[in-house]
């Protein structure tokens, strides 16, 4: 049997994607061992993927794919600035064709495609931890879910002087749109949300959940004294209070400033009915604890690993940030595909311009292109990866001055799943 790795543009008229398009999210849901949908609710939900890039393995003489991708241009936050980036999501491969390197074809056409095209970075989410590595891809980001007894949380602030406003979650991208974008510029690692993203943080609505709706989801918008919106908050009732007290899942909390920070959160805790507030996928700094008379209150869960990194293009990637100290560091990096390979010189003299070159002196350190992502966004420590053995210190010292150099002024974080 032969196979062919290949792309699908996706198009929609009225609303309803093409039939290529249909037949490759059915393809993808199966291999995701999703709920069956609708193929009117799937056409009109595929409509979505029209401007990303759709891939698939096919055999001859089947319309279906046995191997899907799903990749689109985004922006993501670095430490000073932000980054393009190739996000990468719904790898799948038909049950009954795993383990013959279907997986490797379709995400090393769309590497290339990505770096071809002056992408300097690509992303995604794993829902296995031991799959990308092998393809260049390092551990970046993490979340942690957090637990706020409503019933014993006090803040230590007063009220301050504001506006909270319940939103229409219809209106969420306009209300919320501009907040987000200011909001995800303070953490690297955040993403820009797609149309797809509002319409499944709104609705609860996407092809994964089989295009049920959630009609549990509530918005409130913080607009400060002067009347500009800081801040909103986006849960679902996660427990009914019938059998007692409550429970609120926070779905998306983005704030630009302190206030509308706490101002949410006391939003939450004021809910009647309600007994506990869960955040599954906070950054793994939230102040909330802080803000607390008994940080009791607030419980700090399990942390995940969130984004996977892959840098495609070194200097691209690296010169879009900005770093704390002046240095000048050598990294050996080694990427048998080829994107990250080099001797690469850091040269950060000029703060505004930093300088990523090819040079041939002598590395401090070396590194694979997995590490390499996992330091990009200065969420690991490389004197942490070395001594697990991922990276190798030449020149001593070095893992400390690559700390120093790659720190970010917060956490990566990313809270949007994708
Ligand atoms: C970004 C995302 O979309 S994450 C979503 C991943 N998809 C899923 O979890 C859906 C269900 N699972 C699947 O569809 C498939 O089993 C996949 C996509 C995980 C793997 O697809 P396959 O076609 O079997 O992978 P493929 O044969 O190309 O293997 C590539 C490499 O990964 C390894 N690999 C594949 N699956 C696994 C696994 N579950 N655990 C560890 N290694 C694995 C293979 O051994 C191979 O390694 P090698 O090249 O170093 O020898």
């Amino acid at each position: 049997m032969t196979h062919e790795v290949r792309r699908i543009v996706p198009h929609a008229a009225e609303g309803v994607a093409d039939a290529d398009t249909v037949t490759w999210a059915r393809a993808m849901l199966a291999a995701f061992l999703r709920p069956r949908v609708p193929p009117g609710d799937l056409a009109r939900a595929a409509a979505d993927y029209v401007g990303q890039r759709l891939r698939g393995v096919y055999e001859t003489g089947d319309p279906a794919p046995v191997a899907t991708l799903r990749s689109w241009d985004t922006r993501m936050s670095v430490p000073g600035g932000e980054v393009a980036v190739d996000a990468v999501t719904s790898i799948g491969v038909r049950s009954t064709h795993r383990r013959r390197g279907l997986l490797r074809a379709v995400l090393v056409d769309d590497l290339a495609d990505a770096a071809r095209a002056g992408t300097p970075v690509a992303a995604l989410t794993s829902t296995q931890g031991a799959l990308y590595e092998r393809f260049g891809f390092g551990l970046a980001s993490w979340n942690r879910a957090l637990r706020l007894d409503t019933r014993t949380a006090t803040f230590r602030a007063p009220e301050a002087t504001g506006r909270l406003r319940t939103l229409d979650v219809a209106t969420l991208p306009s209300a919320a749109g501009p907040v987000q974008d200011r909001a995800r510029r303070r953490h690297p690692g955040s993403m820009d949300r797609t149309g797809m993203s509002w319409t499944a943080l709104m609705t609860g609505e996407n092809t994964f959940s089989g295009m049920t709706a959630d009609p549990h989801r509530h918005a409130v918008l913080w607009s400060d004294a002067t009347g500009r919106p800081d801040g909103y908050v986006v849960y679902r009732v996660a427990q009914d209070w019938a059998g007692g007290a409550g429970e609120i899942a926070v779905l998306d909390l983005q704030a630009t400033t302190p206030e509308s920070y706490r101002e949410l959160w006391r939003h939450l805790v004021s809910l009647d009915l309600v007994g506990a507030v869960i955040w599954n996928d906070a950054s793994t700094d939230e102040p909330l604890p802080w803000l607390l008379t008994d940080p009791r209150a607030a419980a700090a869960g399990a942390g995940r690993e969130m984004l996977w990194l892959r840098i495609l293009d070194v200097p691209a990637a690296f010169g879009a940030r900005r770093y704390p100290v002046t240095e000048q560091l050598v990294l050996a990096v080694a990427d048998p595909a080829g994107h990250a390979a080099g001797t690469w010189l850091l040269d950060t003299t000029d703060p505004v311009e930093p300088r990523v070159v090819t040079t041939t002196a002598e590395p401090d350190v070396a590194l694979d292109a997995a590490t390499l992502g996992s330091l990009y966004l200065g969420g690991a420590d490389p004197r942490v990866l070395a001594r697990a053995g991922r990276l190798e210190e030449r020149t001593p010292g070095a893992a400390g001055r690559l700390a120093r150099l790659l720190a970010a002024p917060s956490v990566p974080w990313n809270g949007i799943r994708f």
